[in-house]
């Protein structure tokens, strides 16, 4: 993407066999959303209020200075020049800086839409889309995160004053963790337990106002705070995670958001027909964005770990001639073309997951339910899956920049540290794979009920013939033709969860049984949401792609991308009787033939993400792969190289010397 100066990597480029810029706009999804996000990123990218590579020396209070300023900054260049909200969900990307926006557009605002009345809506959210109010998502408590109905915040309503009162009756039962309350959000949506005339009705969200819209104090009864410096140096430590507690806070009845049960003015709880899982649906939403972000750091990180291996060598250097590009060992092949190829089925996924999600938000909308389910095990399980695999895979990329990739110029260390917590939030990945298992007992205990499975579960309608075929691969060929790959991956997850089930039955107590089997079970989920991805990429080529080569790439990574797979997790196909030891062997012969097929392409397929390198931050990720100069430069902006002799040399270090030196005319 960027222009200008010596290409070290046009050798690189000049081998690629496709059309890049085809290649784009099928990454970005349409030539629209190419367009929308190559331009706010050369936007971002020019614009040095949005600088970056300094968040690493600045102090706690600095650096949250600093994104108050940009946040405010982003705003005003929102409104300046009218971006609509696609834009500006791009300018947020590309700014690559967790804020309280994050929250209140991506939590506080769609808890009100999803569990809000049309009257509670009309009121809040003109003024959360103005941000005359800023909101985040305050669940979590100190003594509860993943089992939600553990919650202890409780609300009680008052039928004298009309109104309920929000107290945290324990030390445990602080919030938090919620992003943008400890310092910033003037309002949250505060999850407590509904209690009307001594009844406890379960965990609902209230809008309550936290500070003061004229002078940011707290208002009575509310203490709040930040929670502490969180993994790494700058990173996620933009973010103000906080902590609170309320004090019997009062606050009028119609902020109980009712979309699922009304509470009267007589103090009557009305539940409507809506079900009462919508609770949790604004977490099913932020799940499905989480899959579509995964496939961002991903790329991110395969594109700096491959653009470093080709300008990188060592050894075999033949009469004098240059060594070895690091990216031409097959090993290095083996542990980045996977992670470029989940890149690219993690987008495709993701795709396809919002598609899902628009389609169950329409049909809420029409009060049909039926697909909610299906929506959350999708949600909690592809989250679950490309969320680990990303983190892994970052630190995977990591090692294959070597030394090098242990600086923080390189970009990985802080990538990885604002990136990983997104294996615990919004979900535990393991709490997540358990929901997904809980789901597929459901389905296989319905098997032969005369209810069809449909959606990501419709292949469990062949069961019969799942439980039993055979793999018809023989030579290395046919582990490129979608339906034997397909069926393998099916078998597999069928049969890791039939099994599961049988275990089950073996327990008179279900619950003691799911949780005595909760890692096999987790993983016939894994097998499961795995199958997801891969017949989705499968899908996906059926889909008319235009452009020289490119279809053709995206088989070669489709491949790549299952072929991995199966033979990271042979375990799970030969212990199953899927494959044979010798399909099993041929799989990965054809594993390596693909690896040199992608060989020739990795530059433009990572070029194909078209990354700024405002946004890749990476000095071994730069578009012109000069990297040796700009490392060497950069070492001398290091604040530690402002003088020649540090500070500290006369206290501490010349004292040193001095004493070693009369030690040694001793
Ligand atoms: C104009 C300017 C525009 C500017 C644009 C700016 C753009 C920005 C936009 C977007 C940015 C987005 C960025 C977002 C960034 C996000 C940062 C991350 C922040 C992190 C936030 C959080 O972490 S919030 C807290 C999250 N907490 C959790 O996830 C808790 C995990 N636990 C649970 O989810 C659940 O409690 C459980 C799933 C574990 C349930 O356990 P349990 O068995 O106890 O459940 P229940 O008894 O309550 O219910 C069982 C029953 O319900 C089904 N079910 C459970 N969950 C759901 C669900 N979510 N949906 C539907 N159904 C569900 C479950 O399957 C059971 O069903 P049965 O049929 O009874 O079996
Ligand atoms: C950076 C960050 C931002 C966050 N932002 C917000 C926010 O904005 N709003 C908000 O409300 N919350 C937020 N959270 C909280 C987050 O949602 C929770 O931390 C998360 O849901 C995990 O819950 P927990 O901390 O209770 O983990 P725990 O449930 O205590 O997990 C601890 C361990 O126990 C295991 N475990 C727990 N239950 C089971 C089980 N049933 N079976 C098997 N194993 C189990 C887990 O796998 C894990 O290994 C944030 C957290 C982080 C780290």
């Amino acid at each position: 993407m960027e222009g200008g100066g010596v290409d070290h990597l046009a050798e690189e480029r000049q081998k690629s066999r496709f059309d890049v810029d085809e290649m784009k706009i099928v990454w970005a999804g349409s030539r629209h959303a190419f367009e929308v996000s190559d331009r706010v990123a050369r936007l971002v990218a020019s614009d040095p209020a949005f600088r970056k590579d300094n968040r690493n020396l600045l102090s706690r209070k600095e650096l949250f200075k600093n994104t108050l300023r940009k946040a405010a900054y982003a705003w005003k260049r929102i409104m300046e020049l009218r971006l609509t909200e696609e834009e500006a969900a791009k300018l947020r990307f590309f700014i690559d800086e967790p804020a309280y926006t994050d929250l209140h557009w991506g939590m506080f605002v769609p808890a009100i839409k999803g569990q809000g009345t049309e009257e509670q809506q009309q009121k809040w959210l003109p003024l959360a889309y103005k941000m005359q109010i800023i909101g985040c998502y305050a669940q979590t408590e100190l003594g509860h995160g993943s089992n939600v109905q553990g919650l202890e915040t409780t609300a009680t309503f008052d039928p004298q004053t009309d109104e309920f009162i929000i107290n945290s009756p324990t030390l445990t039962s602080s919030k938090w963790w919620p992003g943008g309350l400890g310092k910033v959000s003037t309002h949250a949506v505060a999850y407590a337990r509904l209690i009307v005339n001594g009844q406890d009705h379960g965990v609902h969200g209230f809008i309550v106002q936290l500070r003061s819209l004229d002078d940011h104090m707290p208002l009575p009864g509310i203490t709040v705070g930040d929670i502490g410096m969180k993994f790494g140096s700058g990173a996620y430590n933009t973010m103000d995670n906080g902590v609170l507690r309320f004090d019997h806070v009062r606050i009028p009845r119609n902020q109980m958001l009712m979309r699922v049960l009304q509470v009267t003015r007589e103090g009557k709880v009305v539940q409507s027909d809506v079900p009462r899982q919508l609770i949790y649906g604004t977490m099913v939403y932020v799940r499905q964005t989480i899959v579509s972000d995964a496939s961002s750091a991903l790329s991110r990180a395969v594109c700096i770990a491959t653009r470093y291996s080709a300008v990188r060598r060592q050894f075999g250097s033949q009469k004098g001639g240059p060594e070895t590009q690091v990216i031409d060992y097959k090993t290095q092949q083996s542990r980045l073309f996977p992670l470029l190829a989940s890149a690219y089925a993690f987008r495709f996924v993701g795709e396809w997951l919002k598609w899902l999600y628009t389609d169950v938000t329409q049909r809420l909308q029409a009060n049909d339910f039926s697909t909610l389910p299906e929506a959350h095990a999708c949600t909690a399980g592809l989250k679950s899956l490309t969320t680990s695999a990303t983190a892994d895979a970052i630190e995977e990329c990591r090692k294959l920049c070597g030394g090098h990739g242990y600086l923080t110029s390189s970009g990985l260390p802080e990538l990885f540290a604002v990136y990983i917590p997104a294996c615990t939030y919004e979900g535990d990945n393991t709490v997540l794979l358990l929901q997904v298992a809980r789901f597929l007992m459901k389905t296989v205990s319905q098997l032969g009920s005369g209810k069809q499975p449909v959606g990501s579960t419709a292949y469990m309608s062949r069961a019969e013939h799942l439980m039993q075929c055979r793999c018809s691969a023989q030579r290395v060929e046919d582990w490129l033709k979608p339906d034997v790959v397909l069926e393998a991956f099916e078998a597999r997850a069928l049969r890791m969860s039939v099994a599961c089930a049988q275990n089950l039955s073996k327990f008179s107590n279900p619950e003691e049984g799911f949780a005595e089997l909760s890692a096999d079970l987790a993983e016939a989920a894994i097998a499961h949401c795995q199958l997801i991805v891969v017949s989705k990429f499968v899908e996906k080529l059926q889909q008319d792609i235009p452009g020289q080569g490119v279809k053709q790439q995206l088989q070669t990574l489709c491949f790549v991308y299952s072929l991995h797979l199966l033979h990271k997790h042979q375990g799970d196909f030969l212990s199953t009787g899927c494959i044979t030891p010798k399909q099993a062997s041929l799989a990965n012969e054809q594993l390596r033939s693909l690896y040199s097929q992608v060989r020739p392409n990795a530059i433009a397929l990572v070029d194909a993400f078209n990354y700024t390198d405002h946004y890749l931050g990476s000095v071994l990720g730069r578009y012109d792969g000069n990297v040796y100069p700009t490392l060497y430069e950069d070492a001398w902006k290091d604040p530690l190289n402002d003088s020649v002799v540090p500070d500290g040399y006369h206290e501490y270090l010349r004292p040193v010397l001095k004493q070693q030196l009369r030690n040694a005319r001793l």
